[in-house]
């Protein structure tokens, strides 16, 4: 077939003509001037990985283990908010996907199916519950307290998101939203769910009337009150900020500048692995996101201390493109290219891409 995607790239621009204009700039989209969007890239440019020769490479293994869980490999789901403004079975599909892979699925709490739905579409896969800290202390902390017996196994408090990025696009296009894609955890708080403003995007608007950017350090205790699940940090970007998440106990530190949604700043998340790698000292697991479309890709970033990679966008064109198929194929393609570039660099498992994999040009 002439149009069958053979690299996760192939799935962006078959997922462009399928999904609608304004709903295809809020995911495309950066902050600004998009220049964090396009480091994240370009940050990938200036990794060479560094092949050892004469090893033996009959088997490779791409099998990890994150926080206790067993996982295929280590390619997880980023959070991605509104599944279904990409396929009418939004999360479900994307929970079958990831389940038919074997890969950790970290959901979005904006999702268009409650968290309960979503594990009911595929009961025994890895999954973890994406937190944004709401004013309404009262639905919030109802969200956390059902996350435990709804299957999720931690939980991810995003931290790089007091306010959303300015996402120009979004304002342009006034970007408004179908029922269909209202948040379905906050069904219970009508006044958080506008779906249309004027000259403005409405995802703006619900972030402003939803995000508590009062929060600090110190509000975590609030959150370990009510739920013992494992507590992950995402969007942290400095060894300060590393150092302090170590001290107030988090289980994991996901490296992310949010695919370069929120701050249009000119270096790419790549960027700041190591200095976050070095900071955290082997004490918790590093996860990392922003860019990464290839096997090339994660395999450089494990070599600089990641312990797995999250892929946010890929999967909304897998979405898009294949439903649950469509993403069981772009995480398949991701875990076999990374198969083949560990065989061609002398690496046949995961623990053996250190740093001397990589080198930075
Ligand atoms: C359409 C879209 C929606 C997103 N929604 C969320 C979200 O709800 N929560 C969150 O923590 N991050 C969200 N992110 C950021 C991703 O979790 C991730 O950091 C980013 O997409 C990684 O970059 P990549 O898309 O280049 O792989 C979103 C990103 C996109 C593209
Ligand atoms: C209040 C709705 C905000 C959803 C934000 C989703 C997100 O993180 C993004 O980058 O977009």
């Amino acid at each position: 077939m002439a149009d069958e995607p053979l690299c996760v790239d192939d799935f962006e621009a078959l997922a462009h003509a399928r999904v609608r204009a304004e709903y295809w700039d809020y995911i495309a989209g950066g902050a600004g001037s998009e220049r964090a969007l396009a480091a994240n890239r370009t940050a990938f440019e200036r990794a060479a990985l560094r092949p050892r020769i004469l090893v033996d490479v009959s088997t490779v293994s791409t099998a990890t283990t994150l926080l206790g869980r067993d996982l295929a490999g280590p390619v997880a789901i980023a959070p991605t908010a509104y599944h279904r403004m990409s396929h009418p079975d939004g999360e479900l599909a994307t929970a079958r996907g990831a389940a038919d892979a074997g890969a950790l699925y970290i959901t979005s709490f904006f999702s268009n199916h409650t968290m309960e739905d979503i594990s009911a579409a595929a009961p025994d896969a890895p999954r973890w519950l994406q937190l944004y800290w709401l004013h309404d202390r009262g639905l919030f902390g109802d969200v956390v307290e059902r996350a435990a017996g709804a299957g999720y196994e931690a939980l991810v408090l995003t931290v790089d998101t007091p306010v959303l990025g300015l996402r120009l696009r979004d304002a342009r296009n006034s970007l408004s939203l179908d029922p269909e894609t209202i948040p379905a955890n906050l069904t219970a708080a009508p006044t958080l769910l506008t779906t249309r403003t004027e000259n403005s995007s409405a995802v703006s608007a619900q972030a402003v009337q939803a995000f508590d950017a009062s929060i600090t350090w110190d509000d975590l205790a609030w959150l370990r009150e009510r739920s013992r699940l494992p507590l992950i940090l995402k969007g942290i970007v400095t060894a300060e900020d590393a150092r302090l998440a170590l001290d107030y106990g988090v289980a994991a530190i996901a490296v992310s500048n949010h695919g370069g949604r929120q701050l249009d700043n000119p270096i790419g998340a790549l960027d700041v692995l190591a200095e976050v790698v070095a900071a955290v000292d082997g004490r918790c697991p590093v996860l990392f996101d922003g860019g990464v479309r290839t096997g090339h890709d994660v395999a450089v970033a494990l070599a600089l201390g990641a312990d797995a990679v999250l892929v946010g966008r890929p999967v909304l064109w897998g979405l898009a493109v294949g439903g649950a198929e469509g993403v069981a194929r772009v995480l398949g393609l991701l875990r076999t290219e990374l198969e083949r570039v560990m065989a061609l660099i002398g690496r046949p498992t995961i623990a053996s891409i250190d740093a001397s994999a990589v080198v930075l040009r």
